[in-house]
């Protein structure tokens, strides 16, 4: 039987998913699409797979596959496409959309300007499990901070980031003994009151132009250790993220850009 799955290239800063709206192609084995699709030499390339789906709790659902097909619980640049996606290929026409994610339900505030929307911007809810502690890996010792934005994330502030080989240093953080479920690893160096440098490697998908979750983390772990204020601007290889973390509700807002790349289309022969 050949099968026709239409999807989606977007990123956000520079961390590109490829999003299927299963409301019209169901996907039956996304850890399986997700690793094939993923690969840059012999698939469609990307950090990952998005699946946008229908729920009974809100407007929409999304369920977010790493490159290695393993399931995250949350993906902040995801979130914000996604609301680009629904507005844009007409499935809502709300500004305000609530998704449902594994970790629980995110309100999205789309930015509309001449029928597009280019920025989003999203409620992440409260960061939690912070904790400050040691770390070694590679024979380098770092004092690191965990942030868990639904996902889990491990935040070390150096001061020149230039120094850090991320490529060597990023898998073992993820897969350090203290970390069972592995971890995403944040970079990070202030520049200046309000800004941070911060570079990513991602669990399950290596190193990432940019991590929305991330951003947030390092935003709380910057204002947990007094580096920074409540507002921060989180500057990625792919671009940047605003976060602001709200004193009265303890919220994480993130607001940055969501750019669609291009549509196109799989197609399975399953006799083949
Ligand atoms: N890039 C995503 C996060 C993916 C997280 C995933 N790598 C994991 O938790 O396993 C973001 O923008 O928030």
């Amino acid at each position: 039987m050949t099968r026709v799955i239409k999807f989606t290239k977007m990123h956000g800063a520079g961390n590109d998913y490829i999003y299927v709206n299963t409301l019209k192609y169901p996907i039956e084995s996304p850890e399986k699409l997700s690793v094939e699709w993923s690969a840059p030499h012999t698939g469609i390339g990307s950090d990952g797979l998005v699946l946008i789906g229908s729920s009974d709790k809100a407007d929409f659902s999304m369920r977010i596959f790493n490159a290695d097909g393993s399931e995250a619980k949350m993906c902040g640049n995801a979130s914000r496409c996604i609301g680009k996606y629904l507005y844009e290929y007409g499935l809502t026409s709300q500004t305000a959309v609530t998704l449902d994610t594994l970790s629980g339900i995110k309100i999205l505030k789309l930015h509309v300007e001449d029928g597009k929307v280019n920025t989003v911007t999203v409620d992440m809810g409260r960061p939690a499990d912070m904790k400050e502690q040691p770390i070694e890996a590679n024979g380098q010792k770092f004092t690191g901070t965990t942030v868990s934005m639904g996902n889990p994330h491990l935040v070390i502030f150096v001061e020149d980031i230039k120094d850090i080989n991320l490529e060597s240093i990023g898998p073992k953080l993820e897969n350090h003994p203290l970390f069972p479920d592995r971890i995403n690893v944040e970079f990070a160096q202030v520049l200046e009151h309000g800004k941070i440098r911060m570079r990513v490697w991602e669990r399950g998908s290596g190193i990432t132009q940019a991590c929305g979750t991330g951003a947030c983390a390092t935003a709380v772990a910057a204002a947990l250790t007094g580096k920074s204020g409540r507002k921060t601007d989180i500057i990625m290889d792919g671009g940047s993220l605003t976060i602001e973390w709200d004193e009265k509700t303890d919220h994480v807002w993130m607001t940055g850009g969501a750019v669609r790349v291009f549509d196109g289309e799989v197609i399975i022969n399953d006799e083949l």
